[in-house]
């Protein structure tokens, strides 16, 4: 069964429509990152699956509930960080972790909580004393206490700094080591390629991919790249047959190619049947970055149609 399901999805807010038949599901245990540049739709998607926020049309369900439907015992499986929450900031961060836990019937125990989030220093200190960053990991530690099935993360990670956010993230992947399905919505392409199984990108409130983020790589056609220096091993008049197709910048020369074995073994066939040695070269995988530029600024639309990436 999937964990969650997001079936043509709309959302408008007035007259204005920002999610457009938008699809996708979770498995159980998966951790889905929906990826996607400020109002892309992502927060309003998430809320209207944690049942914060209705729908205008379209069909969601979440632990095999639609959300509009969820009573306390649906709501008790899941975790939720929102973007913001208005956690009381009189209450220390045992305080507040002890009172969140004391919601479940069977919470994970708050020193348990407090030190995988890394605060077990402010056990004592009040959350009006925190940094932001270290306010969002209380906000992360409340989401999980409660053993959740699901755990939904709004930008989880926004604010901390690099130490902190590694530290999220083993957090993260030590749940989804134990079977919690996790969705998390980011702006870091880095996250989304680190901690998902699959990655869902949403540019304009449509999907525009939905794949494992090597799958998103290969999908939009951005290869390995190979690049080396023209010289004495290879020559311009070799770049014929699997080297054909090289951009030629100065004595640069750099191909794209699915097939880097293919490449790579002719340009070293070259080499030696010269005695020369093969100069700069480097072989470099297609970056996430440029293939999520690529996505979400020339999302694959045409007559209105969104043609989405599936594994
Ligand atoms: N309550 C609301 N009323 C009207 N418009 C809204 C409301 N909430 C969101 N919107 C609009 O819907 C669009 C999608 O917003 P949403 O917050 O879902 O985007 P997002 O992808 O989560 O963005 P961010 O990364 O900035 O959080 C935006 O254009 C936003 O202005």
């Amino acid at each position: 069964m999937d964990a969650i399901s997001v079936r043509h999805l709309v959302k408008r807010y007035g007259d204005r429509e920002v999610v457009h038949d938008v699809s996708f599901t979770g498995r159980q245990g998966e951790t889905v990152a929906v990826l996607g540049a400020n109002g892309a739709g992502k927060t309003t998607t998430v809320e209207i699956l944690e049942g914060f926020r209705d729908r205008t049309a379209g069909e969601v369900t979440v632990l095999g509930t639609d959300p509009r439907d969820g009573g306390p015992h649906w709501r008790a499986q899941l975790g939720i960080v929102l973007q913001s929450t208005g956690l009381d900031a009189e209450l220390t961060v045992a305080e507040t972790l002890a009172f969140y836990g004391s919601l479940y019937r069977k919470p994970r125990p708050y020193a348990e909580v407090m030190e995988s989030v890394g605060l077990t220093e402010q056990a004592k200190v009040r959350l009006g004393q925190l940094s932001g960053g270290q306010l969002r990991r209380v906000d992360l530690g409340v989401g999980i206490i409660g053993r959740p099935r699901v755990l939904f993360l709004d930008e989880p990670t926004t604010g901390f700094d690099p130490a902190a956010r590694r530290q999220a993230w083993a957090i993260i992947e030590a749940l989804r080591a134990e079977g919690t399905t996790v969705l998390l919505t980011t702006h870091y392409l880095e996250e989304a390629q680190r901690l998902a199984d699959r990655v869902v990108v949403i540019a304009d409130g449509r999907v525009v991919a939905d794949d494992t983020p090597d799958g998103i790589a290969e999908h939009v056609g951005l290869r390995t790249e190979v690049t080396f220096r023209l010289g004495a091993a290879v020559q311009r008049s070799d770049l014929t047959g699997p080297l054909s197709g090289a951009e030629v910048d100065g004595e640069q020369a750099t191909i794209r190619t699915a097939e880097v074995t293919r490449v790579v073994g002719a340009l070293t066939d070259l080499a030696r049947s010269r005695s020369a040695e093969l100069a700069g070269l480097s072989v470099t995988p297609a970056s996430f970055e440029e293939v999520y530029l690529r996505l979400t600024t020339h999302p694959a639309k045409e007559n209105g149609e969104t043609e989405v990436s599936h594994v």
